[in-house]
């Protein structure tokens, strides 16, 4: 069995996504998610200029030798773009592999671990009352896990809160980087009222995680982690950047608030340290943008000699490929946490035909051979790309500062 033909689709019902289509000679055919939020394009000219002329006439059922050939034959090893692709690659070859054996993918992996995958859902809002309301609404949905953010007084735009009530949030949502306004102080004396306020209202069994999007030094994330203490969150994500692993010593020498980080490694040595040290508590890379599966369980693997567990990061701007397979992974991986999920758009779902189900706060695996996702070409040729970035941050006096 040969690959025959490769190409990829880039079409944005909504917002842009990137899919790599793997076709064999005798017929069948996988697919797999290569969207990078706000650097689409950047995987599309990687895929089509080194790897798709490298894949054709390659046997599809070698998924181990093509993942080695496209990282450690690539010599430039690692990196988002590089990682898109290759996890592009991969999650179609096992889409492929799982067809043939005639197996939903979650048995290739090794069996379902569980019946059903815990979701958690996002509840944003302008201030503490709106945020709440929302949260009422996704426990009313089921939800049994809610990340809360809520804009805080005095600064104007905030990350992960939607412009208008009722809206979805969207982080790449201009053409060219929109500028917002950051106050650490702000934020910092703002957030423990809110997980007050939540406790209050929704009492104790409600998981509660929240999102910093790498915002804070070490010594700012402890005096957060300890001031959310008697809230008890599910996490607290990404506090700090995480370029300097060795910060986190300092954050949980302070607090005992769990820790998930990870929506932008790429890569197993990213967590060596973090792993190693027993900072962290979730790993949070994407299937689609750590390597795909084949990468992507070793990490798992590795987490799970240090009582880490998965929590996949899942927003919009991941395609239902990846989130079908990581529904897969989720329902296979023994130390699984938790999965994100940003619910995609009609129009996005109509694109990509899937076969997950969700359920009273948990996403159900699908029995179709493969990851359970299609795309519908036709259909997708309607929506054509739109160049859309990812805002950037100032501090109030000008300081570009982290987002
Ligand atoms: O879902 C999350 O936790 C995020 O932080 C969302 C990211 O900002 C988004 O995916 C960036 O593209
Ligand atoms: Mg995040």
């Amino acid at each position: 069995m040969k690959i025959s033909d490769a190409y990829t689709i880039v079409t944005s019902p909504g917002r842009n996504f990137v899919t790599l289509k793997v076709v064999t000679d005798e017929g069948v055919y996988g697919i797999g998610d290569a969207t990078l939020n706000g650097r689409e394009m950047a995987v599309v000219a990687y895929l089509e200029e080194h790897v798709i002329p490298a894949l054709i006439g390659r046997d599809p059922q070698r998924i181990e030798d093509i993942w080695h050939y496209l990282y450690r034959g690539a010599y430039w090893r690692r990196g988002p773009v590089t990682m898109s692709a290759i996890a592009a690659v991969d999650l179609a070859l096992w889409d492929i592999k799982a067809k043939l054996a005639g197996m939903p993918l979650y048995q290739l992996l090794g069996g379902k671990s569980r019946e059903r995958v815990m979701t958690y859902a996002h509840c944003t809002g302008k201030d503490i009352d709106a945020c709440l309301e929302e949260v009422e609404a996704h426990v009313e949905l089921g939800y049994r896990a809610v990340r809360v953010q809520a804009g805080v007084p005095g600064i104007p735009t905030i990350y992960g809160v939607a412009k208008r009530e009722g809206e979805r949030y969207e982080p790449a949502d201009s053409d060219l980087p929109a500028e917002h306004v950051w106050s650490t102080e702000k934020y910092l004396n703002h957030v423990p009222k809110l997980f007050a306020a939540v406790r209050e209202r929704f009492g104790d069994d409600l998981h509660v995680l929240h999102d910093v999007h790498h915002r804070l030094t070490p010594i700012e994330a402890a005096r957060l982690g300890k001031a959310v203490e008697p809230y008890h969150l599910f996490w607290l994500e990404d506090c700090v950047p995480a370029e300097n692993q060795e910060g986190f010593r300092l954050i949980r020498q302070h607090t005992t608030t769990p820790l998930a980080v990870g929506e932008v490694f790429n890569s197993i040595h990213d967590y060596r340290e973090l792993l190693e040290n027993q900072w962290i508590d979730y790993i949070r890379t994407p299937l689609a943008h750590g390597g795909g599966i084949t990468h992507m369980r070793r990490l798992a693997d590795l987490a799970g000699l240090y009582h880490v567990r998965t929590g996949f990061h899942g927003p919009t701007d991941l395609s239902p490929v990846c989130l079908g397979a990581a529904i897969h992974f989720d329902t296979w991986v023994p130390n699984f946490g938790i999965q994100e999920h940003m619910p995609h758009t009609e129009e996005t779902d109509a694109v990509f035909p899937h076969d997950y189900r969700f359920e009273d706060g948990h996403f159900i695996v699908g029995e179709a051979p493969g990851h359970g996702v299609d795309i519908d070409e036709e259909l997708a040729k309607k929506y054509p790309y739109k160049r859309a970035s990812l805002p950037v941050n100032r501090l109030e006096d000008g300081t570009l500062w982290h987002w």
